[in-house]
């Protein structure tokens, strides 16, 4: 007889991992889908989808199924998902028939988004799906001491949604869930070149220019860029350069949304928990963590200590893999 496979699976609108028990993180890819838009067939996903995106003939479409943390394309997502899970089965030369899963899901999702979540993983054939929420997941792949009486603060900030936490005692004691994350930044970058220079660019492009010369900090070392677009007068592919200081004011509103939802996460924080902040900071995760200056910025902007966790685009997927205990717990308190 076989074990059931036991998986953590970070569900992210930008990135999917999965961890395994017995092998850590065993994948990591973006969340994309390439279809056939007529016979609706799964042509490629993960890292060869996103390759696609943008620059495929009319039949193929390349669709990220999940908005704002939660599943926006159900049959997507569920064909995604097999697709990925199969690859990987195949890769580790393990059965992963039947697999007990922890997943998360963002603090702001609603119970409709959550059986979407819950359906599309057993529809690969899950014995058990476990949801958890994403902050704490977030916060337990950080390494922050979770099950102890002290404020643990984490700003989980993903592609589609940031999540504020403060965890005390295993359990959440103030929480916040925004729609608002690297997706938005890439677009603010969208419109701004579109707005100034006429020109338009694709998602991917507005990711790298983020990712390269993006910056939370108004003053900063500048960083210049050259990029490519199509003119909106002309119809033709242009060049332009961008500088460092005009991305910072086009993440200037994106940024605000997150340290508003700090701010007012921090505000219900119970007073007694308050002084812990003070001493022991808040975590950063997420892709968002990774913006130049980000750290900086929210320590500036808040007045209390921020720190980056080792790994911020595995930590989800590490909390849900380090979760994976509460299976046999709920197993045993079923019995
Ligand atoms: N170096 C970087 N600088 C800025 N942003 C980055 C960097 N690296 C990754 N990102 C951004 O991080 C986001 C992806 O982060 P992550 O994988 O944590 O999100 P996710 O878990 O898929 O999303 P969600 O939590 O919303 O479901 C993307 O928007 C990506 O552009």
């Amino acid at each position: 007889m076989f074990a059931n496979a036991e998986i953590g699976i970070d569900l992210g609108t930008a990135n999917l991992l999965i961890y395994s028990k017995s092998k850590g993180v065993v994948f990591n890819e973006p969340s994309v889908v390439a279809i056939d838009t007529h016979s609706r067939k799964v042509l490629a996903v993960g890292n060869e989808a996103k390759q696609m995106i943008g620059k495929t003939p009319a039949n193929i479409t390349s669709i990220r199924p999940l908005k704002d943390g939660v599943i926006a394309d159900y049959e997507v997502t569920s064909q995604m998902l097999s697709v990925m899970l199969k690859k990987v089965s195949k890769r580790l030369g393990m059965s992963m028939r039947k697999p007990n899963v922890i997943v998360c899901a963002p603090t702001g999702s609603t119970s409709v988004e959550r059986r979407a979540i819950d359906n599309a993983i057993k529809e690969y054939g899950a014995k058990q799906v476990h949801i958890i929420e994403e902050p704490v997941a977030a916060a337990v792949g950080a390494g922050l001491p979770v099950d102890e009486p002290i404020s643990n603060v984490v700003v989980d900030i993903g592609g589609g949604t940031s999540e504020v936490a403060i965890i005390s005692f295993g359990g959440v004691v103030s929480a916040n869930s925004i729609r608002t994350g690297g997706d938005l930044m890439d677009l603010s970058i969208i419109q701004h070149v579109r707005k100034h220079y006429n020109v338009l660019i694709g998602e991917r492009t507005a990711e790298n220019i983020k990712m390269e010369i993006g910056h939370a900090l108004i003053d900063h070392d500048p960083l210049t860029m050259e990029i490519r677009g199509r003119d909106l007068v002309t119809g033709l592919p242009k060049t332009i350069t961008l500088n460092s200081s005009e991305i910072q004011d086009a993440l200037r509103e994106p940024l605000e949304s997150i340290l508003e939802a700090v701010r007012s996460t921090l505000e219900n924080c119970p007073p007694e928990l308050s002084g812990d902040i003070v001493d022991h900071g808040i975590m950063l995760t997420g892709g968002g963590a990774l913006l130049k200056g980000m750290k900086e910025w929210l320590s500036q902007e808040i007045d209390v200590p921020v720190h980056v966790a080792e790994n911020p685009l595995e930590c989800v997927a590490i909390g849900t893999g380090k979760s994976l205990h509460l299976i046999h717990k709920l197993q045993k308190a079923a019995k």
